[in-house]
């Protein structure tokens, strides 16, 4: 069965772009486990991309009065003109509201807010010119408002969306439309009725492929971007992202948020006695030690060569100082004579040590591992006193 499955799971990713990963695959499904950057960016997009069409829009439709003007009496057009207006207002005012910032749920209002504003003015329009006998090209033209559903299902393909999120959208039209053949039940040819319901089921189900493999393909590009290719960590620069963001997070909540710097003992040792490929190795291990025995939440950056910044949203300090000596305990794993590889390493707090600005966080961290290194190395300073520089990992461990 597994194998079956792993089949399955290879000829699908392989389809996808960017060389998906099977832990990434739910993430096409569903948002909620997106990495906090991966949303980011995600939200960024979709902002952006709206704004680029709230803008198109703002401008054809006004423009097309020309048409109407031309086509339609001028009492129906000038109902349809005002009405125009005000739909490139509302498009107008759109892209002044909305500015990227990151944050899904505006940019789930920014969607609605683009869908909203086309389907509103079809069914406002739709009464107006339904109160008109019209005949010929403008009955003709008119007919072709019909297929505004199709616009907006093919519309969704625009953006880099999960199968869950182009479903909720899709299903308020598709009911909608479904509803609109219910009230004209008398009247409504069945098979054609039911050959367009069929072909926007169709569109929704390319449109959703359409966004996803956007979205595999976004994923790919910022992993790129975000991880440090040689032990997969966060880079140096995601890391400062994670760190400025929870920082303005956790200073609104009042929650505490805690750094460890971590910087390798003697490293460079390990590459003059067994070559620089054997110190990858240890690198790649090490950090595969640390992440497995994080905590959920915490998130580990390579910050340079042999030094790591470990972010711990939500934990005080001697909370933070607990988890690096139970790391300790498992060990950073070994040099390639055996012998274990020692950290030292600096602890700071944002509220114990009332920092205003992340960098300052950072910074006093980076300081406590000087002191650490300087105390002998092998050891956590997590305050600023010098009679509170913690004992070397032997004596730690065997309390
Ligand atoms: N193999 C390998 N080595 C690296 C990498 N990045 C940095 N280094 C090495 O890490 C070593 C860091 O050395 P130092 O800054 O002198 O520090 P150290 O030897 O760890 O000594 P202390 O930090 O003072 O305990 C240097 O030899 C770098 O070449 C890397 O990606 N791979």
């Amino acid at each position: 069965m597994n194998r079956i499955v792993d089949l399955v799971w290879h000829r699908l990713a392989g389809l996808m772009p960017g060389e998906l990963r099977q832990a990434e695959f739910g993430w096409l499904g569903a948002p909620y486990q997106h990495p906090l950057l991966l949303a980011r960016r995600r939200a960024t997009l979709i902002v952006n991309r709206v704004r680029l069409f709230a803008y198109l829009f703002a401008v054809l439709t006004p423009l097309w009065s020309i048409v109407d003007f031309l086509i339609f009496p001028v009492v129906l057009w000038l109902d349809l003109a005002l009405m125009r207006f005000a739909a490139c207002v509302a498009f107008a005012s759109l892209l002044m509201e909305y500015k990227p910032n990151g944050n899904t749920l505006h940019a789930y209002r920014a969607i609605a807010f683009l869908f909203a504003i086309p389907t509103v003015f079809d069914i406002a329009s739709h009464f107006l010119i339904a109160s008109h006998q019209l005949a010929d090209t403008p009955a003709a033209i008119v007919g072709g408002y019909a297929f505004l559903p199709f616009v907006l299902l093919a519309g969704l393909s625009i953006f880099p969306l999960t199968l869950l999120e182009n479903l909720i959208i899709a299903c308020p039209i598709l009911i909608l439309q479904f509803v609109s053949g219910y009230v004209r039940w008398p009247t409504l040819d069945w098979a054609s009725f039911a050959g367009a319901f069929w072909l926007l089921l169709i569109i929704t189900g390319m449109s959703a492929l359409a966004g996803m493999s956007q979205l595999a393909f976004m994923l790919a590009l910022v992993r790129q971007a975000l991880r440090d290719p040689l032990t997969g960590t966060f880079s140096r620069n995601s890391g400062e992202e994670v760190i400025e963001l929870q920082f303005s997070v956790t200073r609104r909540s009042g929650k505490p948020l805690a750094i460890a710097f971590i910087d390798l003992d003697h490293f460079k040792s390990v590459n003059d006695r067994f070559g620089h490929e054997a110190g990858d190795h240890v690198l790649i291990a090490t950090t595969e030690t640390i992440s497995r025995n994080l905590r959920r939440g915490d998130v580990l950056a390579r910050w340079g060569g042999e030094e790591f910044v470990l972010i711990m949203p939500n934990t005080d300090i001697k909370e933070a100082e607990s988890a690096l000596v139970r790391l300790r305990h498992i060990g950073f794993g070994m040099r390639p004579d055996n012998t274990p590889v020692t950290a030292s390493i600096g602890i700071a707090e944002r509220i114990d040590m009332h920092a205003q600005d992340w960098k300052t966080l950072v910074d006093k961290a980076d300081q406590r591992m000087y002191r650490a290194k300087q105390g002998g190395r092998d050891r956590i300073v997590c305050t600023d006193g010098p009679e509170t520089a913690s004992q070397p990992a032997s004596s730690v461990a065997s309390h």
